[in-house]
């Protein structure tokens, strides 16, 4: 039985280039945000199992000994590692979650109870726990929120049934987990993407457990050599959209004009790798002469998005309103809505910076500019967190 309470926390990242083609083997850039998603898990006394999730309006509770026979059904079928369409179905019922329902509270219960039992099917018995999670990321809005949920989860459920340690020593305010735990953790946070997502790349859940900045390619996950400091503004348009439907959408247009589509595809992962080189070849605080590359890259790239047919007439507006600016812009993460990333110059000077953020709230857009490059999956202290995240994890 879990005797402890744990508090952890996974990064939102933004993609720099490559979203999409990296589902079909392409190079994806990506680095963690400073925005995070955090997780309490506390033992739960009475035999349950207790979830809630404000951010997407979720409190169910269920009985140990209900998922634990749940379980024992799928018995002889293997809970690991691939989320099944059956086994969804299955939990899908249980749950009362209608068919095909893809709404942000029916994916993230889904999300949950399989992790839940999949992982303890692995490596012991249902635990009776409560588990809160909590957010800064939006949800749905290209960040990553999906992939920092799944590593929570993933973190938290291997930690309670022992099968990662608990690195976190008394007086310690942060610690985390050992490369080959954080693979652990990685690898089952990438079925709960799967729940998710249906096809994932895990370029996302990647970044939520390493954090950093890296070089996506076909699960082969690579830290970049040198990442200078770069100032991007964030603009979230506001506009809801699913990354399933998205990817769903670039796969069918691929298959109906694959010799059209396949070179856009060819050209995107060109652009990540002349990306990863200026990056890799600037100083810590580079100058502003490496910058014109790095926006012309931008603008081809968001070009290249709305050909495969991931753009919005809201994040046209976005690209638009910046370049009247001088800045240059892209959709982050599945596009369709959500955000989109702006370049800021070193030399770009604050009153630019904030009558081009005028500019865009004036569309009814948030924006704000972020620190990249946050660490991966972490361990708290309670005394290490900020107010306004402990206020949000005291409520019982
Ligand atoms: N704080 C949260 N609590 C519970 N579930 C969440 C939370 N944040 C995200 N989710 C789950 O993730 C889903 C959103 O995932 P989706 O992949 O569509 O968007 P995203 O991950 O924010 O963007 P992208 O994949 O483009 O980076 C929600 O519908 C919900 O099921
Ligand atoms: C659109 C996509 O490329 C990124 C979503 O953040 C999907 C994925 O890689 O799984
Ligand atoms: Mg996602």
């Amino acid at each position: 039985m879990w005797e402890r309470n744990l508090v952890l926390s996974a990064p939102g990242k933004v993609i720099l280039h490559g979203e999409h083609a990296v589902v079909h083997g392409k190079v994806a850039l990506a680095v963690a945000l400073d925005l995070r998603t955090f997780l309490r898990l506390r033992p739960c006394a009475e035999g349950r199992v207790c979830v809630r999730l404000p951010g997407v309006g979720v409190v169910r509770s269920w009985d140990t000994p209900r998922l634990q026979a749940l379980r024992r059904g799928f018995a002889g079928r293997r809970w690991e590692p691939d989320p099944a369409a059956q086994q969804l179905d299955t939990l899908r019922e249980f749950a009362g979650i209608a068919a095909g329902a893809s709404a942000p509270e029916s994916l993230a219960t889904l999300a949950f109870l399989y992790m839940c039992l999949a992982i303890s099917a692995k490596y012991g018995d249902v635990l009776s726990v409560d588990i809160l999670v909590w957010s800064e990321l939006p949800t749905g809005a290209g960040l990553g929120s999906s992939a920092a949920y799944a590593v929570c989860l993933a973190a938290a459920l291997l930690t309670a049934c022992g099968a990662i340690s608990c690195p976190l020593k008394e007086g310690e305010s942060t610690a985390r987990w050992t490369e080959e735990e954080l693979t652990l953790i990685n690898s089952w946070a990438f079925q709960g993407e799967r729940v998710i997502h249906g096809n994932p790349s895990g370029v996302d859940n990647a970044v939520g457990t390493w954090g950093g900045a890296l070089r996506y390619q076909s699960g082969k996950i690579t830290p970049l050599k040198r990442v200078p400091t770069l100032r991007i503004l964030l603009t979230n348009t506001k506009v809801p959209r699913s990354t399933k439907v998205l990817v769903a959408g670039v796969k069918e247009k691929i298959l109906k004009f694959p010799a059209i589509m396949n070179p856009v595809l060819d050209s995107i992962d060109a652009i990540s790798q002349e990306c990863q080189s200026v990056l890799e070849a600037m100083p810590a605080n580079p100058s502003p002469e490496y910058y014109p590359v790095l926006e012309e890259l931008f603008d081809i790239n968001q070009h290249h998005l709305n050909v495969i047919g991931v753009g919005h007439p809201s994040l046209d507006r976005l690209c638009r309103v910046t370049a009247s600016h001088g800045l240059h812009s892209k959709l982050t993460g599945a596009g369709g809505g959500g955000c989109g990333i702006t370049l800021l110059r070193p030399d770009t000077s604050p009153l630019a910076v904030e009558a081009a953020k005028r500019d865009l709230c004036a569309c009814g857009f948030e924006c704000w500019e972020t620190n990249i490059g946050a660490p991966g999956v972490t361990l708290h202290s309670f005394s290490s967190l900020n107010a306004e995240v402990l206020h949000a994890l005291s409520e019982s």
